[in-house]
């Protein structure tokens, strides 16, 4: 489909501004315009911004937060973007990517990463991330697509329901002789392209986007606290080395701040006087719900300098995120304001998650319960209604490194009191970590001895694979001290092949599998997981573990559609060409509609073949392995709730050992119904129950009821 680069449209509230969409003509520099007079009068303009330029200093007077768009003088100037080369094919990477090259067809998006393993996976039909969605867009951007047709009538407004699989081009006559109209959306050409040929595609790339990984750093000054800059630092110098004259070099990683002026250096110890220009975009996605926080973000942030070409540089990324995202959306700051707003928008979120904590310690103490206090406290618009979920703390490879990062330099700035200041929230987040697994001991009679003892969820959160910073990995190396029976463990999104390697790495000091005579079972069926034991702790808040209703579910954003229901149908599309975003959620309405028609993952019948494996490809291997694989000599008997499907919890409370235990890590469970079932339910931020307590409650319900 040939598309546009989308040309923005100004809107500075200044009656003086110029609707470029409406007026501007091609010139050989992409520039507004190339009449003399007009160029003098846009230099004039630029020049009574009164901007400072090539200066890295932070400028004396702030300048303006662009948030309605960007600023007169330099956002008409953006530069085509034909080839961008991402560095780093991971959590970030990958999808961001993804992403950008779905929603830009024009744009040649190549990912690239020294790890070739990683890169054959995204290569492959085994891609190396678990998040919803990604295939859809991984097979449209890195495949290319058939042309394909549909009418743009929604399902049930007209005669004929139809397949809405694809047909042929032409309209299709409707039953009282009117034609439909028919929407052709042409076939697409692969531009994604996933590749370790690193220094070649740095070397053709207009925007260099950099997103390794940026972890804690583990030896030598600020050990345990200092972000580890290695990795960065290496790909910088050799995008230094290789990146032609005027590229645009943008630090996706999350990165201390002042951290540009190291890449300036560095550009100009490799290449001086050679421009380049440096911006900052932080990327704000969540594990689990990536692909559709880079569908509809909350908001793009991207820092520059204040000199006119940074701002041009700025105003030239956002039009690649212009393709999807409302400019409004699109915020421009200075670019140390944007490197420090990555690390305080996790500390906050952080932050948040420790209070409530914190709150859930006295709420077990004197029966309150914290997820009515939290819903309480949520309705206070100013308090807001997210992020307020108790539970075992906060896990995942951001929010700790990140506070750490924070305080390290607050600290490294002179500033102690503040680094104590958010040391606090991870201190809390350990204590509430501990005091759970302090509490299951508890319950059990101070021994785990010859128990079993269930883990339900090993990722660090829902609808993840990832595992970093998992609270559940530090429960149960408090678990194995107490010498159990059995440490069974399930997880709906993790492959146990990879959760036995994973755990065979990090416990390498003990031998913890049972294949090496320790007590860890990794379980591919949940009900296995769940036999005869004598307790299970819900350690992930997977909807597939839930037997309570969730809360309030956040609204959506206005003025996107995309995602926000995927049971509506909605055509008819207001465009002639459909956008992806468009014809993404028609694919899902298909998706839903026919779940049970056995229609496939292609209603729209748009995807080409996936590439093929190679005959000894690991990954196949791996999967035959998983599915062969079942710990008690059951080989087929997995079983992995589908979407939307909850775990029977009365099968369960009848395979386990009485007295029923169930620790609640997550807030997620019924205590009513798990009284019914005889289960003794321990909750985070509810009062502990004698087992008396629960057979009065019971009958009182019963009663209720
Ligand atoms: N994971 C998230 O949800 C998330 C969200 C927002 C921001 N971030 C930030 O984004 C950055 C990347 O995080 P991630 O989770 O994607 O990390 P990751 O470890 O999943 O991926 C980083 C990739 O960079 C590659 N890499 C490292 N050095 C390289 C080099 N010299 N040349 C080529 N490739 C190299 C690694 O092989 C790896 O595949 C971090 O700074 C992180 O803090 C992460
Ligand atoms: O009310 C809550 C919300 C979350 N969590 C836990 O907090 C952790 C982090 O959750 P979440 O923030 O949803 O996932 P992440 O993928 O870690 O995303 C965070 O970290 C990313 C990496 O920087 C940022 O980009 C995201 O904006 C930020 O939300 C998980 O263990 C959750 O179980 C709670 O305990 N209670």
């Amino acid at each position: 489909m040939s598309k546009p680069i989308p040309v923005p449209v100004i809107d500075s509230g200044d009656s003086a501004s110029i609707d470029v969409a409406s007026t501007a003509p091609t010139t050989p520099d992409a520039s507004w315009s190339s009449s003399p007079v007009l160029r003098a009068d846009i230099d004039r303009r630029i020049e009574s911004l009164n901007i400072e330029f090539d200066s890295l200093q932070t400028p004396s007077t702030p300048p303006t937060n662009h948030a309605d768009g960007p600023i007169l003088g330099w956002s008409y100037l953006a530069q085509p973007v034909k080839n961008i080369c991402c560095v780093g094919a991971g959590y970030v990477g990958g999808p961001t990517a993804a992403v950008m090259a779905f929603q830009n067809p024009n744009i040649r998006v190549t990912v690239v990463d020294r790890d070739e393993r990683r890169i054959r996976r995204w290569n492959s039909k085994h891609l190396p991330i678990h998040e919803p969605g990604l295939g859809d867009i991984v097979r449209i951007a890195r495949d290319g697509s058939r042309e394909i047709s549909f009418t743009n009538t929604p399902v049930g407004s007209r005669a004929n329901d139809g397949s809405d699989t694809a047909s042929s081009s032409e309209s299709e006559p409707a039953s009282d002789g009117h034609h439909f109209r028919m929407t052709v959306v042409p076939s697409r050409q692969p531009n994604l392209i996933f590749s370790t040929e690193v220094t070649k595609c740095i070397s053709e790339a207009d925007i260099i986007l950099i997103a390794v990984n940026t972890p804690t750093k583990s030896r030598g000054i600020g050990a345990g606290r200092a972000t580890d800059m290695t990795a960065f630092e290496a790909v910088t110098s050799v995008v230094a080395q290789h990146a032609r004259p005027g590229a645009i070099i943008v630090e996706k990683s999350t990165v201390p701040c002042r951290t540009a002026e190291l890449v300036r250096e560095t550009m100009e110890l490799h290449r001086p006087g050679v421009h380049f220009e440096v911006l900052s975009n932080p990327e704000f996605l969540a594990a689990g719900t990536a692909v559709q926080d880079l569908l509809q973000p909350d908001r793009i942030l991207i820092g520059s300098l204040t000199s006119e070409s940074s701002r041009r540089a700025a105003e030239t990324l956002a039009t690649v995120y212009a393709a999807w995202v409302p400019r409004s959306r699109i915020l421009t700051t200075n670019i140390w304001s944007s490197e420090l707003s990555k690390l305080v928008a996790n500390s906050m979120l952080a932050q948040r998650i420790s209070s409530i904590n914190s709150i859930s310690a006295i709420c077990e103490k004197t029966g309150a319960e914290v997820d009515e206090v939290a819903a309480s406290i949520g309705r206070d618009p100013r308090i807001g209604n997210k992020f307020l979920k108790a539970g075992i703390g906060f896990g995942g490879s951001c929010f700790k490194k990140d506070i750490l990062s924070l305080s390290y330099l607050a600290e490294s700035l002179g500033l102690e009191e503040v680094g104590e200041y958010w040391r606090q929230v991870i201190k809390m987040n350990e204590y509430q970590r501990d005091r759970f697994s302090r509490r299951v001991i508890t319950c059990l009679n101070n021994t785990l001895v010859a128990k079993k003892i269930t883990l339900l969820g090993y990722a660090f959160k829902a609808n993840t694979s990832d595992t970093r910073e998992s609270p559940a990995l530090e429960i149960i190396k408090t678990l194995l001290e107490e010498n159990p029976r059995e440490i069974a463990i399930y997880d709906p999104c993790c492959n146990p092949v990879v959760t036995r390697n994973e755990i065979k790495i990090l416990l390498r000091d003990q031998a913890a599998l049972q294949d090496d005579g320790g007590p860890i079972v990794v379980y591919s069926n949940a009900y296995e997981a769940c036999a005869a034991s004598h307790a299970i702790l819900i350690t992930t808040e997977f909807d597939e573990f839930r037997n309570k209703k969730r809360l309030e579910t956040p609204k959506g954003l206005p003025g996107i559609t995309f995602g926000s229901n995927k049971s509506l149908d909605p055509r008819p599309f207001k465009r002639i060409e459909p956008s992806e975003t468009d014809i993404l959620s028609l694919h899902k309405f298909l998706l839903h509609k026919n779940r049970c028609s056995g229609v496939g993952s292609d209603p729209l019948q748009r995807y080409i073949e996936e590439p093929a494996c190679a005959e000894d490809c690991p990954d196949c291997g791996l999967m035959e392995k998983d599915a062969s694989v079942s710990s008690k000599g059951n080989p087929n008997n997995e079983y992995r709730p589908g979407p939307g499907e909850r775990l029977d919890w009365s099968k369960i409370a009848s395979m386990m050992k009485t007295p029923k235990w169930v620790f609640d890590g997550k807030g997620i469970m019924d205590p009513k119904a798990m009284a019914k079932l005889g289960i003794r339910l321990e909750s985070v931020g509810r009062r502990s129950s004698t087992f008396h307590e629960l057979v009065v409650r019971y009958h009182t319900w019963i009663d209720e009821e």
